[in-house]
């Protein structure tokens, strides 16, 4: 199998200097927020500063991940999880925690790592998504991070970030966290494992087992095994906590279900008195099919992007990348409000309608045309 870098060395790839994203902050003395805090256009990016490119030199706060500013933290045996990590220092919402370390690998190597793994019997799962293309695989070679638990309230989340020209995560701290608190965050992405593991985080609102979205090889199954409570062993879930349907790629190329309910058209459209309306419907019909297929086609185009989003938040789409998808959908939108709303005026004030029909029959006063 190829074997991908390790997140913990410092660096492998030179960054292009035409690449290196240089802030505007200056650095004030009397404000130390001033060099690289929440404002510098890096951080807003969730860019690292480069050193010796920063205009804010020795005083910039924007090089968390490259100075291992980590949260003090320690080991603990977490019940029924294995091993958990808490905070032995107070973390403030927003900050930075540690970096989620291990080797960087292809999706595909994830998966055939995550089989081996699984035919070796090891339960935990240290395995998460880089980008769209890769994963950190923190089973053998990876830092404090590997052991912090899943929780469906979690304090803590990963974000990624672009640290001198890599794609790195790290787990950011969602609330203020007060020393001797556990530190969670939702596994919320695709679940490298063979077996869906039932969770025990004991959060009010607990979805029942880790991993909450499909991944392409994981059988939509689990495994029961026997005595361990940690591997859904025990009392079978309710169907609420069942598995979850996987995705499965529409006809447009899309992994997402296109809505559900759509109006017929061309039933519709016979209804119509007059074929100027039901014309124009059909002619709305048509500008809506390829107001969607061009929503499908941007979609393939822009996939890998919209899969980083979802992992790690709106923060991380290319403005470009944005427009596109925003512009398609703007289009669906439009022309399905076109037909609705053809649809609907053609039915209740039909354009014109031939004398004969027209004409109200006698003494019933429902059928006349307002
Ligand atoms: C990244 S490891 C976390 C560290 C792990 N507890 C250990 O001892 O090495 C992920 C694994 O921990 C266990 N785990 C994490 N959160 C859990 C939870 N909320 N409920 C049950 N097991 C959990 C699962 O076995 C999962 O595969």
């Amino acid at each position: 199998m190829q074997c991908g870098m390790l997140l913990l060395c410092s660096r492998h790839i030179k960054q292009k200097e035409n690449d290196i994203a240089i802030c505007e902050c200056k650095y004030k003395a009397n404000d130390p927020d001033s060099a690289c805090g929440e404002r510098c256009w890096n951080v807003l990016t969730s860019i690292e500063c480069t050193p010796r490119y920063c205009p804010c030199s020795i005083h910039c706060k924007n090089q968390r991940f490259q100075k291992r500013e980590y949260a003090k933290t320690k080991l603990f045996r977490a019940e029924g999880r294995g091993w958990g990590l808490l905070a032995t220092e107070n973390i403030k919402a927003g900050e930075f925690v540690m970096e989620y370390c291990g080797e960087v690998i292809s999706r595909t190597e994830a998966r055939g790592r995550s089989q081996v793994y699984v035919s070796q019997g090891l339960k935990d799962v240290y395995i998460i998504p880089l980008n769209a293309r890769e994963c950190i695989d923190a089973t053998k070679k990876g830092n404090l991070a590997r052991f912090i638990n899943h929780s469906c309230q979690p304090n803590c989340e990963t974000m990624k970030w672009s640290v001198l020209g890599e794609d790195r995560v790290g787990i950011f701290a969602l609330r203020n966290i007060s020393v001797g608190t556990e530190l969670t965050y939702s596994y919320n992405f695709e679940w490298y494992s063979g077996a869906k593991v039932r969770c025990l985080c004991g959060a009010t609102r607990c979805s029942g087992f880790l991993g909450g979205k499909p991944c392409g090889f994981q059988e939509d199954s689990f495994a029961w095994e026997k005595n361990n409570e940690r591997y859904s062993g025990g009392d079978k879930p309710s169907s609420s906590l069942g598995p979850k349907k996987r995705l499965k790629h529409d006809h447009n190329g899309g992994s997402r279900p296109l809505p559900g309910k759509q109006v017929d058209a061309k039933y519709v459209a016979q209804f119509l008195a007059s074929k100027d309306a039901q014309e124009e419907v059909l002619k709305n019909e048509e500008e809506r099919k390829e107001a969607l297929s061009h929503l499908a086609s941007v979609y393939r185009e822009i996939e890998p992007a919209i899969e980083d989003h979802d992992m790690y938040g709106p923060a991380n789409v290319l403005t470009d990348v944005a427009e596109q998808w925003i512009g398609a959908s703007c289009r669906k939108l439009k022309a399905e409000f076109n037909l609705h709303s053809s649809i609907i005026r053609n039915l209740i004030c039909p354009p014109q309608r031939a004398p004969e029909d027209a004409k109200p029959s006698a003494g019933d006063p429902d059928h006349e045309i307002k």
